[in-house]
């Protein structure tokens, strides 16, 4: 019995992993079933950002900060219009929010839009399985009356196939092309507003998070977002000034079948190109190396990230489960971050062009502010090709 929970309570959620191992617990949010891969965040602010983050489709994300809830949920806080996340899993049940900006509960957003939550549980003991285990594949139920049929709920997750070889951008991704002129809100110490818009950007959207195209917007680019799906003559008939690949979620072997000839086609021209996360991931798969599945992946608001260009580290935003092989790099391509807490490749640059990407979260808000400088990086490349 967890925690939070008197003896005489009844469960009214659970979480079956693959194993056989259940986590009883007390639902909230829309009643209903979800099979998918459980990872953990150890983020201590933004869980609706982290719920809105589309690279999050198929997951479901353990909250490993006990207080999720507290400040409510606002409109302006999401990354995309609904919750992408398949289900969150907290210590507490949430608290009514104590937030001016706070215009609804989480609970009562979560149920207005379809996820399921599940309370009480042991966030500890299942962090501690789901590092262990590798990100475990898990069903999540919750139902009022508190009646589960368990072996079907251990099937579902253990039949679920999982996220490798599984492309989720194309479901995630804009149906139509469209405009973006929305700038940050909020400011990085020591950096300036750019003044104007002049750098035509095409930003492919794999699962584009809306501070991504605020940042691109905020360091002078005028963003044209096309969809996951778009080809090199679809990008190149924009005559832009740079190309950004988004992140997203998935595989991104799986999702590059169609990212990667679009990427290559782009590589062929001079143009200054740069990536997040999936971007990262399927711009090195387009230069010729290979991706890997992490044990359980990298998601949290505190990923020290040395740049070895400069030595310098950088506190990062992270939320991946995939990562590049460095040592697939091919020549001419080098790394130019890697993760100070397991070594993973964090970065890499074609050597002598503005090419570059991270497996990180340059734009994260709320979090660290350090790697914003890589947007005005690839505006000057941008600007420099201009002139
Ligand atoms: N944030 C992202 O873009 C995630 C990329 C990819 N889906 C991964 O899990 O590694």
């Amino acid at each position: 019995m967890p925690a939070s929970q008197s003896a005489s309570e009844k469960p009214t959620a659970l979480i079956a992993l693959a194993d056989g191992s259940l986590f009883y617990g007390k639902g909230f949010g829309r009643p209903g079933e979800t099979v998918a891969e459980l990872v953990f965040n150890t983020s201590m602010t933004g869980y609706q950002e982290i719920m809105t983050d589309p690279s999050y489709a198929g997951q479901v994300v353990t909250f490993t900060f006990p207080h999720i809830g507290n400040t409510g949920v606002n409109p302006e806080d999401d990354e995309t219009n609904d919750p992408v996340a398949a289900g969150m899993v907290v210590k507490w049940d949430p608290t009514e929010p104590s937030n001016w900006r706070a215009a609804e509960t989480l609970v009562e957003w979560l149920e207005k839009r379809g996820r399921i939550g599940i309370g009480g549980i042991d966030t500890r003991r299942l962090t501690r399985a789901i590092r262990q285990q590798g990100a475990p594949h898990v069903a999540l139920a919750y139902n009022p009356d508190g009646v589960f049929d368990i072996e079907a709920l251990v099937r579902k997750a253990r039949e679920w196939s999982g996220l490798e070889g599984l492309d989720l951008a194309k479901d995630v991704t804009c149906s139509q092309s469209y405009r973006w002129d929305e700038m940050r809100w909020a400011w990085p110490e020591g950096y300036k507003k750019a003044e104007g818009n002049d750098l035509k950007v095409v930003a492919i959207d794999y699962g584009a998070k809306r501070n991504i195209l605020r940042c691109l917007a905020s360091a002078g680019c005028d963003v044209t977002v096309l969809p996951a799906t778009a080809t090199t003559e679809d990008v190149l008939a924009l005559e832009p000034d740079g190309v950004f690949l988004s992140n997203g979620p998935g595989d991104p072997a799986a999702t590059g079948e169609y990212a990667v000839p679009m990427i290559k086609g782009i590589l062929e021209t001079e143009l200054p190109v740069f990536g997040i996360c999936l971007g990262h991931q399927m711009l090195a798969l387009a230069l010729g190396a290979k991706t890997i599945k992490m044990n359980h992946g990298h998601h949290g608001a505190n990923h020290p990230v040395k740049d070895l260009t400069t030595g310098k580290v950088e506190i990062t935003s992270m939320n991946h489960g995939f990562a590049v092989d460095s040592q697939t790099l091919p020549k001419g391509v080098s790394e130019t971050h890697v993760s100070l807490f397991d070594g993973s490749n964090c970065g890499i640059a074609i050597s002598d062009r503005p090419v570059f990407s991270v497996q990180y979260h340059p734009e994260a808000s709320p979090g660290p502010q350090d790697s914003y400088y890589l947007f005005e990086r690839f505006a000057t490349a941008m600007r420099a090709r201009k002139a």
